[in-house]
């Protein structure tokens, strides 16, 4: 037993250092990789990458340029912090770097299917790219989910006119009224009540939990080869929530099949995107894993946007004041909902610059290189992980002026948007695997948050002075607030 246990603790950590001294002899025959500090032995910086890796990179570029390299144990990671660096990556060498790293957690067996994760822009990728685009984010298919979009929104309004005075938890609020306008879209179906907490806290804490899991340091990721072992357990965590979340929609599946098969379709079913899927010959599984994907990019990003953006309204009364007017001297009597919410100015300039100033995908979603390529002079060897340093860029006083302050007339009167071209505001990423849910996430963020500003004054709880509200960051996959937002909502005369 005992020397059973001495063995195992050999090969863990002999195992460890095996690999170390093969990548490092590697890693060390590759010339010319970026710039970048020291790595220690065996863990190389990952002792520097464990809190806040965003603002540590950002520091480092500082110190070493705009594209650095780094070791997070036998992976080479390399990070670009500049508008030039990131338009080299997204734009020069796009297909080279187009490959994703799957983080140890979300290795799965149905790995193939990934829309999200997906390694390489392979056949699975394109075919549920192309339906997307057509059948969930194009002009054509925003302006179909009008009505339910709208309805989503009223419900959403008609819950806070009954709650009112009570404190409202806003990621709570914004993500059951998107997943069930989602869930309409793809499924014609309610996933969650807005009365319903626990099913709403539930759901939000499987998604949760996977996205956690796949930003977690993982002894898997630093040495791939141990990977099968799964010594932290996330491998197994996600996957009982991927189960778990996959219940939601496995059972819709089976019914939509059911009814198909048996022509028992109900007369006044609309076509949805569970039909679109169904004929283009997508299989339960695949189904699942697509719905489980869309559900987590489309619904975190929108809320963590939307606490950002109040909390800056909040803070900054006079800008608040400003967006107000501009909506009620805009909109007047019109409804938000039937209105062309893309031509108010200044209410746009401030959704942008909550994106610049809180960039919700902080340093996109990593890519990989599929094959060696040059950025900046330098070698990016194959297979090194890549981040786009959103979040660098968008503080850098170099490329904009005092940046650390909210200011939405910095968009006044510039060309600057978020469609991938302009690098110094990238947002949605750029290139081949640019964020496809631009116009629906666009869209949710102009609707719901134009309705909060008309509809009610905010206030915080305990009397809180806005001006003190705690603005500190939680680094993920997704930037969010490291206090949830809560508010109370009266409703304006
Ligand atoms: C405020 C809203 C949103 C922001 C800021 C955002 C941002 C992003 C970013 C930065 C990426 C990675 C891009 C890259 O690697 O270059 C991404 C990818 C993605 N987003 Fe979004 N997103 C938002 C809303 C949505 C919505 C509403 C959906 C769908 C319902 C969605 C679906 C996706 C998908 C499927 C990908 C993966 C694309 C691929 O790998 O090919 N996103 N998003």
């Amino acid at each position: 037993m005992e020397f059973n246990f001495l063995l195992s603790s050999l090969f863990l950590f002999a195992t460890p250092l095996f690999l170390w001294l093969l990548a490092q002899k590697y890693i060390t025959s590759v010339k010319n990789l970026p710039p970048g500090p020291r790595p220690w032995p065996i863990i190389g910086n990952m002792h520097q990458m464990a809190k806040n890796p965003h603002i540590v990179a950002a520091n480092f570029a500082k110190k070493y340029g705009p594209l650095i390299s780094l070791r997070l144990g036998t992976r080479l990671l390399v990070v670009a912090s500049s508008p030039e660096a990131a338009k080299e990556i997204l734009k020069t060498q796009d297909r080279h770097l187009s490959g994703r790293s799957i983080p140890d957690a979300l290795q799965q067996s149905f790995i193939d299917y990934y829309f999200v994760w997906a390694r390489d822009c392979n056949e699975h990728w394109k075919s549920c790219r192309t339906l997307c685009r057509a059948e969930l984010f194009s002009a054509k298919a925003i302006e179909g989910q009008s009505n339910l979009r709208n309805e989503k929104l009223a419900h959403m309004l008609d819950f806070l006119n009954d709650t009112q005075g009570n404190v409202v938890k806003i990621e709570e609020l914004i993500f059951a009224t998107l997943i069930n306008t989602l869930s309409n879209i793809l499924f014609s179906k309610d996933f969650l009540d807005l009365k319903d907490d626990v099913a709403a806290h539930r759901l939000k804490f499987g998604l949760f939990k996977i996205l956690e899991n796949s930003v977690t340091p993982n002894v898997s990721d630093f040495f791939p080869i141990v990977g099968g072992l799964d010594l932290q357990g996330l491998r197994k965590d996600s996957l009982n929530h991927l189960d778990e979340l996959s219940s939601f929609s496995e059972a819709l599946v089976k019914e939509r099949r059911a009814r198909i098969a048996n022509n028992t379709v109900l007369v006044d079913h609309q076509k949805d995107f569970l039909d679109q899927l169904l004929e283009n010959n997508f299989t339960t599984a695949q189904i699942n894993i697509l719905v489980l994907e869309l559900c987590i990019a489309g619904t975190d990003t929108v809320v963590t946007t939307i606490e950002w953006a109040m909390a800056e309204l909040l803070k900054n009364k006079s800008i608040m004041n400003k967006v107000q007017e501009e909506l009620k001297r805009e909109l007047q009597s019109k409804s938000i909902m039937n209105s062309d919410l893309s031509k108010l100015t200044y209410f746009n300039a401030c959704i942008k610059e909550t994106l610049r100033l809180h960039p919700v995908v902080p340093v996109l979603i990593p890519r990989r290189a599929i094959e060696s390529c040059e950025v900046m002079n330098y070698k990016i060897p194959q297979n090194a992980q890549v981040w786009v340093n959103v979040w660098a860029i968008s503080h850098d006083p170099k490329v904009w002026e005092d940046p650390n302050t909210f200011k939405p007339e910095r968009f006044i009167g510039s060309n600057v948007d978020f469609t991938g071209h302009d690098f110094e505001f990238i947002p949605f990423g750029g290139g081949r695997r640019m964020c496809p849910g631009l116009p629906s996430g666009v869209k949710s963020l102009q609707t719901m948050l134009a309705s909060l500003i008309l509809e009610y004054d905010w206030f915080l709880p305990n009397n809180e002075d806005p001006a003190k509200l705690d603005m500190t960051e939680k680094f993920g996959v997704t930037l969010q607030r490291e206090k949830p937002l809560e508010v109370i909502f009266k409703r304006k005369e």
